[in-house]
């Protein structure tokens, strides 16, 4: 069954998630982008909280958002957040017009060692180099594909299927979870599932009020529910 990460901002939210469900508990601001941060000492303060009380659920965190060029920081910043003790640290990977400075970042990001997890950030179309050379060695346990601009359709509007069941192929043919996410929805869990992902995320579709308000447990189990009644479920024509 594909798994499901939901992203989540604080103590509460993250047991909440856990409590209806969640696979892996994604530790991010919603408020502060795709791939907002939440601070260190706020990570390390969740992680004993879940590892008491739901010690099978994984739990990844994030960044921030960054340019690739800021490779000093942004390799700064993962060792602090592997620091709290987190299973993944997931680093957005912005495309630019010149491949070199993101190809760099993912070399660095691959030596640094530990468990990072790539996120190719795909509004402008999946960029098959960073594929490349994010499963070049053996440096990633997963990758992933996300969206920054989340008003504009789900991941599954926005990039072709036969381009995500590529994805989804050559990254597991590589050994690695693949992930997928990007405003997805309820409605797209058919979908999804037939695309067979190792875990698809989520924070639009978990909240009240908006992407950055607040977390319903409910609506976590509704996806839940989803995930496992689609099981199985062929892609569509044509994908
Ligand atoms: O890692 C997953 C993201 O938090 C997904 O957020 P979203 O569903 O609002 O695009």
């Amino acid at each position: 069954m594909v798994r499901l990460l939901a992203s989540v901002r604080d103590v509460d939210e993250a047991v909440a998630a856990a409590t209806a469900g969640a696979d892996f508990i994604d530790l991010k601001e919603p408020a502060d982008g795709a791939l907002g941060a939440v601070a260190p000492e706020a990570i390390a303060r969740i992680v004993s909280v879940l590892r008491a009380r739901h010690p099978g659920v994984r739990i990844s965190a994030t960044v921030g958002d960054l340019p690739a060029h800021e490779v000093d920081e942004i390799l700064a910043r993962v060792r602090r957040v592997e620091a709290c003790g987190v299973d993944y640290v997931k680093v957005g990977v912005w495309p630019s017009p010149s491949p070199g400075p993101v190809h760099a970042l993912l070399e660095a990001l691959a030596q640094q060692g530990g468990d990072v997890v790539p996120v190719l950030l795909v509004d402008a179309g999946l960029d098959e180099s960073l594929v490349r050379h994010a499963l070049a060695g053996t440096a990633f346990p997963a990758v992933m594909l996300d969206t920054t601009e989340k008003r504009r359709g789900s991941l599954l509007q926005r990039v072709p299927l036969a381009t995500l069941a590529g994805f989804v192929a050559t990254v597991r043919a590589h050994g690695r979870m693949v992930g997928l996410a990007g405003s997805l929805r309820v409605d797209d869990v058919p979908t999804l599932v037939a695309l067979d992902p190792d875990f698809a995320g989520f924070r639009r579709a978990l909240a009240r009020y908006g992407r950055a308000g607040t977390l319903d447990p409910r609506l976590v189990r509704r996806l839940r529910r989803a995930l496992a009644a689609h099981a199985d479920a062929p892609l569509p024509a044509g994908a």
